[in-house]
This record gives C-alpha cells, structure tokens and sequence, in this order.
C-alpha cells in the first residue's frame, strides 16, 4: 500500500494515492464526500475549515466575506498540508472552497493536486445551510460565495461531481472513475 521506494503501488480497493481537493461553495457537501472517500480508501483526512486563522472564523461567523487577503495564508497552509502528504505519498483528501482560479494554482503549485468539483443548484445550498446547526457560516453569505466562485476551466485538473446524488451514489461513481482510470493506464502500458 501506498509507496514502496518512489514507486506509488495501487492502495486500498484497487486505487492509486492521489493527492485531491474537495472544492465548492459553502454547503455543497465537502466534508461529506471527503470524509466518505478517506474513510473508504484509507486515506489521510484534513478539514480546511479547521485551517483557518480565528480571525477569519469570526469574520465569516459576523457575516463578512473573506477577501483575497484573508484567505492568503489559509490557503498557504492547505498547500503546507498538501505538500507534507505528497511527500509522504499516502492518498489525501482535504477540503477547501478553492472558490478562485488562482486559489486554485495557490492550492497545487509543484504538487500533483487534482480538484473534486461539487456542484449543487442554489436553491439546494440554501435548503441546507439554513437547516444545518452547529456551524459558524451564516447562510447569508452564500450570495458573495456564488459570486465569488470561478468555474474551474478544461485546462484545470478536475473532476466535477453532481452534489445533489446521495452521497454513497458521489462515492461509488468517484472510486469506480479511480479505478477505470487505473484500468486504462495498465492497458496503455500493457500495450506499449
Ligand atoms: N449529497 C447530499 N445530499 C443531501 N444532503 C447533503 C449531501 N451532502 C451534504 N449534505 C448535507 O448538507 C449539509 C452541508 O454538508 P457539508 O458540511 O458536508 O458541506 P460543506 O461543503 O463541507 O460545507 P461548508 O463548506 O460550509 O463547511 C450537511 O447538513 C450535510 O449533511
Ligand atoms: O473561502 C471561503 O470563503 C471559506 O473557505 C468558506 O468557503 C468557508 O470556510 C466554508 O465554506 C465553510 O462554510
């Protein structure tokens, strides 16, 4: 399982370690998928959320945006988590908004990062951010999530999830994706 020398070795129910982002606007279901996908590949786990400085908690927590330069350093950090997990070459899951292209290149500069994209229809977020207890964003601060966010482009490493799918569907569909890929490079190798 994981690297054996520098070689990555297929892991845990046929997939290699990747290094992947959960990304999405608040409530999209980022702690859901990534937690689901740690726990089913055996994979390291970080919450972003847990990441950030408490300034920027208790801005979010009054209603306030962040702006590009509260999230520098936060965003600096997950890359630190990021770079340390490559490093060790254990799959790693961590969740981050990653609302912006550049957050984005932030997020895997020198690192073999791929994004997991969920999207979520508006309509769906609000449903679930104001039912939700027990978390410090205000789902009045989903409108400057929306507005904020940049739909990551071809020439990004992504893959984007449908979040409205019960999540074991998210799941199954993510690790059989895994898998196929796995599947066609042995096959090119194979080949020649
Ligand atoms: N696929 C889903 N279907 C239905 N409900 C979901 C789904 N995914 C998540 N939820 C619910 O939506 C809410 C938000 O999910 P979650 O906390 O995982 O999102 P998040 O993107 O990590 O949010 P935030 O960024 O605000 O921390 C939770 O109450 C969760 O149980
Ligand atoms: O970049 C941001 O504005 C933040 O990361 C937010 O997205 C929240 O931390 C997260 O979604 C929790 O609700």
């Amino acid at each position: 399982m994981g690297t054996i020398g520098t070689v990555q070795s297929v892991g845990t129910m046929g997939v290699r370690p990747r290094f992947l982002v959960v990304m999405g606007v608040s409530g999209t279901g980022k702690t859901t998928i990534a937690t689901g996908l740690a726990t089913r590949l055996g994979w390291h786990f970080q919450e972003g959320d847990a990441l950030h400085p408490q300034s920027n908690v208790d801005k979010m927590s009054s209603g306030q945006p962040l702006t590009d330069e509260d999230r520098k350093p936060w965003l600096e950090l997950c890359h630190d988590w990021l770079s340390k997990e490559v490093k060790a070459g254990h799959g790693a899951v961590l969740t981050c908004s990653a609302l912006k292209r550049i957050y984005r290149e932030q997020l895997r500069r020198d690192l073999p990062v791929e994004f997991i994209h969920i999207r979520v229809a508006s309509g769906t977020l609000v449903d679930r951010m104001t039912h939700r207890k027990g978390h410090f964003m205000p789902a009045s601060l989903l409108p400057s999530q929306l507005s904020t966010f940049e739909e990551p482009g071809d020439d990004e490493p992504v893959i984007h999830v449908c979040g409205e799918d019960h999540p074991d569907v998210v799941l199954e569909k993510l690790i059989q994706q895994f898998r196929d890929e796995e599947n066609q490079k042995e096959l090119h190798a194979a080949v020649g």
